[in-house]
């Protein structure tokens, strides 16, 4: 009896210095541009920091499905269309056809996306953050239950207990689905399927004219689809200017991308090898029927909270499927950070990333800070459009008066060498400060440009200062300091 009990003493001292090993300063939740940076920033300030993940790899929607495989599909498909449509015109004679080769041109994709996600993992290795490959679940306010995930490599091997000082909720967002339609990532797909296609449709319809419709759409419009794209509203582009999506839908159409705009999506089935959608026109009732080879549902992405168990410790969700959170980042219980997009504000990336390392300040040393007037918008089109601030409905809404500057990319040296001229700069001051409130670009490299409006808008320069600034020639970026100039006086070169 005696000895029994010392086994029994024995066991459970040694498994509480099991439990012991597990014990973390913080434990991040998802590996995505939110998580991993979280993770990252907290081992760099000091904590002993771990990360689970359940997907087998780390970075996310972003680097597995989202912004980097697309990003790759977009610059692939730019260049086959400039070697196919433009090389004349530059003098550059091909010799034989130019042909997409879609093993390859998905192969060039998944090779980054393979290399990125690796890097991460080193970076945990480098940083020392302690990571887990399985599935994070809330088993009280300060343990996460960690379990294996069937079918994915590498996943840990048995369940396991992490007690945490600290905790950061970074579980991301999954594709919204259209009610009534059933995605077999075949026919009917979604981002993820639409970005791993093994045939050129020959006809793709798209729900939805935001972003990831649009980027999509550019893609399969530049090697060979026919592009329909839905709209419900009447402007396409999401969240974008009003004069910046009318100009945007423009130089669409002109790639050949057709738009049905103010039309409700009535239903959409797969019939055999055709998928049959049926339409109506919101303003006058007509209904009609597009057939198309692949359907792309892309009508927004929603909190993912599955698998986490986080009614267990009573988090609070809203109406959108959103976990609450003060400016804090901080659940109801304060230990619990929530960060990225299944938490408010804009579903992108760097936002994620920001508020990563905002929470993880936080938790050291209480003072942590995303400005939230100053996330930019990149839409990877040719040429790519890209936002930061405030937009002229936003601020007639508000009542601020302000005054524009505009600058086309025709004027622009740069632009005019390299024949690609398509766009303009307009920026938006303060009509009494010249402070700049917002910047809205359509141009290449518009994505690495709208950059010098962010450093703006956080230093709070004015349209002067930017048009100050000595800038090199000749740059696309002269484009930005004469829309500068263009807005409290007269630009130079226009
Ligand atoms: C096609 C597409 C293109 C995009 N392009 C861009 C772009 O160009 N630029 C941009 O800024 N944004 C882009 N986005 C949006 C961007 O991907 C997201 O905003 C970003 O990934 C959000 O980061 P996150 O860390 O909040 O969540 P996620 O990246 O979604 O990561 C969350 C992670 O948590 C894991 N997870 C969830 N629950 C658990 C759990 N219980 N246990 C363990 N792990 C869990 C998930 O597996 C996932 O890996 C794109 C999105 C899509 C779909
Ligand atoms: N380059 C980038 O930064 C990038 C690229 C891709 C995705 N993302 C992010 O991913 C998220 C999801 O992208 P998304 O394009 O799916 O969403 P989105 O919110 O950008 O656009 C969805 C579009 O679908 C329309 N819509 C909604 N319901 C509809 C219906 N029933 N019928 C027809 N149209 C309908 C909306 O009016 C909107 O224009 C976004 O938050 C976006 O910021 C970012």
């Amino acid at each position: 009896m005696l000895r029994s009990l010392i086994n029994r003493r024995t066991f459970s001292s040694s498994a509480l210095r099991l439990a012991a090993k597990k014990q973390h300063d913080v434990v991040v939740i998802g590996g995505g541009p939110g998580g991993y940076v979280a993770a990252i920033k907290a081992a760099q300030l000091g904590f002993d920091t771990a990360c689970v993940e359940k997907r087998g790899r780390l970075g996310g929607t972003c680097l597995n499905v989202g912004c980097i495989p697309s990003k790759a599909l977009l610059n692939n498909s730019h260049l086959y269309h400039q070697m196919k449509s433009d090389a004349k015109n530059r003098g550059i004679d091909v010799k034989g056809s130019v042909e997409i080769n879609v093993e390859q041109f998905q192969k060039a994709k998944d090779t980054v996306v393979k290399q990125l996600t690796g890097g991460i993992e080193m970076l945990f290795k480098k940083n020392g953050v302690t990571y887990y490959n399985g599935n994070g679940s809330f088993e009280g306010e300060h343990s996460i239950k960690v379990t294996p995930v069937e079918g994915v490599e590498g996943t840990v091997k048995e369940e396991s207990i992490l007690e945490a000082k600290n905790i950061i909720v970074a579980t991301g967002s999954e594709v919204t689905p259209f009610p009534g339609v059933t995605i077999d990532e075949e026919r009917i797909v979604s981002s993820t399927g639409a970005l791993s296609l093994k045939e050129i449709p020959k006809r793709l319809a798209i729900i939805g004219g935001g972003i990831i419709g649009l980027e999509m759409g550019s893609v399969y419009s530049r090697i060979g689809s026919k592009v329909t794209v839905v709209e419900f509203l009447p402007k396409i582009g999401a969240s974008m200017d009003g004069e910046v999506a009318t100009s945007t839908q423009k130089f669409l159409k002109k790639q050949g991308l057709d738009f049905k705009l103010n039309t409700k999506v009535i239903s959409a089935e797969r019939k055999g090898e055709v998928v049959q959608i049926a339409v109506e026109n919101a303003k006058n009732g007509k209904q009609e029927t597009i057939e198309a080879d692949v359907l792309l549902v892309a009508i927004g992405r929603r909190p993912y909270v599955q698998g986490l168990n986080a009614e267990k410790i009573g988090l609070e969700v809203d109406k959108k499927g959103r976990l609450v959170i003060d400016e804090n980042f901080s659940s109801k219980h304060s230990h619990i950070k929530v960060i990225g997009d299944v938490t408010f504000g804009p579903m992108l990336a760097h936002k994620a990333e920001e508020e990563g390392i905002a929470a993880a300040e936080i938790l050291k040393t209480g003072h942590g800070h995303v400005n939230y007037n100053n996330i930019p918008s990149v839409m990877y089109s040719h040429p790519e459009v890209a936002w930061v601030g405030k937009t002229e409905e936003q601020l007639k809404e508000a009542g601020i008066k302000y005054k524009v500057g505009k600058f086309p990319f025709i004027a622009n040296s740069r632009a005019k060498t390299n024949l690609d001229t398509e766009g303009f700069v307009k920026i938006i001051i303060d009509a009494e400060t010249e402070r700049l409130l917002g910047a809205h670009i359509i141009g290449p490299n518009a994505g690495e440009m709208i950059a010098e409006a962010g450093l703006a808008l956080e230093y709070g320069a004015s349209a002067e200062d930017v048009s100050r600034t000595c800038h090199a020639h000749p740059t696309l970026s002269e484009a930005f300091k004469e829309a500068c100039l263009a807005a409290f006086d007269k630009p130079i070169n226009f």
